[in-house]
């Protein structure tokens, strides 16, 4: 370090090396995410960040979980050159700021730190999709006194060294592995940078000590892990996808009014008949209670919020599409589809000579086998508006499995 260059702040005891600034339990933060490698040892066609893992690109795993924390202020994301489209779909939605990434790690880092703006900077991998709020605030808490701080955990292998001369045991004792996010006073780690004058390091926390300035290591997380090797993305679906085969379900209801007509959309089947049901749609009121049922099972509301009455672009659609959208988010909630089954409730039409066509075409919307879908039909014996066929009525229940 240069003898003639001042820190901003005076040394503190403890560390033998200095802090940066103390800070203020509300001190906002900038989050810089790194996604600009080319993640070649996970051998996937595209850099793993923009790859899937159950059901959102793995780096919007990392910037949704920063988003969501109250002391979060931006969130920059460097990444290559020829990746910032693909940046932009995979992070659709969310308000971040795309920087140029460099040619290694360390000069990603600092193109992202260039533009933070707060007092403290959070750096993590895109490769880490599974970061917690209470990592993030075990970080929080350690930069009160000290200039960084980087999640760890202890080593629990035995260590070797493979040299010319054969294997050598290597001693574990002291030895951590240190994972991201790592967290800095923004003019400590610029600091640290302008000392390392253009050097790569492996992480944030060694350029910092490099520096002399003080960090502290805080309880890691396993489930922050990186995915690296091929193999991880298996595990990181298990971990980010919740319980691994655990069947979720979803049940929907639907009433659509009957007037005079040449037919009614039916579970995606038009039947002509001397009727028609009444909707902002094509009023397929089979296909709405279907809908309603896959929107349960992924926890994403009803269909009235997807496709509101209210929108103009939804007057007489083909209600395959509302079906085909819940679907996808149904995939996307990391759900394999295991079962669809309807209850069509009216006088008429009747449905046991289109049944099978229903059937087929469930099953082609929902890419059920067509053994896994059923249509059923039921009168209510002549009784309330079903019976007086002033409408007709359709529940629907849809079972599937967590992958
Ligand atoms: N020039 C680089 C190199 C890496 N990274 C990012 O740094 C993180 C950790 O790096 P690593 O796991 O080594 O990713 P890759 O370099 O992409 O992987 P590989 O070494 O297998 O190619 C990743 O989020 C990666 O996108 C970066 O932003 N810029
Ligand atoms: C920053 C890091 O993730 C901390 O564990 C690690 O140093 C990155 O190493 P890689 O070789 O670039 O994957």
């Amino acid at each position: 370090m240069d003898a003639d260059r001042q820190t901003p702040h005076s040394a503190l005891p403890g560390f033998g090396a200095r802090v940066l600034h103390e800070r203020d339990p509300m001190t906002p933060f900038s989050a810089c995410i790194v996604a600009a490698g080319s993640g070649t040892r996970a051998g996937r066609s595209l850099p793993k960040q923009f790859e899937r893992v159950a059901g959102k690109p793995l780096l919007r795993w990392s910037v949704e979980a920063f988003a969501s924390h109250p002391l979060c202020r931006e969130i920059i994301i460097a990444v290559a050159e020829g990746h910032i489209e693909m940046a932009r779909q995979a992070l659709e939605g969310l308000d971040v700021i795309l920087v140029e990434g460099g040619a290694s790690r360390t000069r990603s880092v600092k193109a992202c730190i260039e533009k933070a703006s707060q007092p403290l900077v959070f750096i993590h991998d895109a490769a880490r999709p599974g970061l917690s709020p209470a990592l993030i605030d075990r970080l929080l808490h350690a930069l009160e006194d000290t200039s960084g701080a980087a999640p760890a955990l202890p080593v629990a292998d035995a260590l070797a060294r493979e040299t010319e001369a054969g294997v050598e045991a290597v001693s574990r004792d002291g030895l951590m592995r240190v994972q991201t996010p790592q967290a800095f006073h923004l003019a400590a780690l610029s600091w640290a940078f302008d000392e390392a004058r253009g050097a790569d390091y492996p992480d944030e926390i060694s350029l910092v000590r490099a520096a002399e300035l003080q960090v502290k290591l805080v309880e890691g997380d396993e489930t922050v892990f990186k995915v690296t090797y091929p193999d991880d993305f298996a595990r990181a679906e298990t971990q980010l996808g919740g319980p691994s085969g655990l069947p979720v379900m979803g049940t929907g209801f639907d009433v659509h009014r009957l007037t005079a007509g040449d037919g009614v959309h039916l579970c995606g089947v038009f039947v002509p008949c001397d009727l028609a049901l009444v909707g902002h749609s094509d009023a397929d009121v089979g296909l709405h209670a279907l809908t309603d049922a896959i929107l349960g099972a992924a926890g994403a509301g009803d269909i009235g919020q997807h496709f509101p009455p209210s929108d103009e672009r939804w007057r007489g659609a083909d209600s395959a599409q509302f079906l085909t959208h819940a679907m996808q988010l149904a995939r996307e909630a990391g759900i394999s589809p295991a079962h669809a089954d309807i209850t069509l409730i009216c006088e008429r039409p009747k449905i046991g000579p289109v049944r099978d066509a229903m059937r087929a075409r469930v099953a082609e919307l929902t890419g059920l086998p067509l053994a896994r879908v059923n249509i059923k039909a039921t009168t209510t014996e002549k009784l309330g508006f079903t019976g007086r066929g002033e409408g007709i009525a359709a529940q629907a229940a849809f079972t599937g499995v967590l992958r």
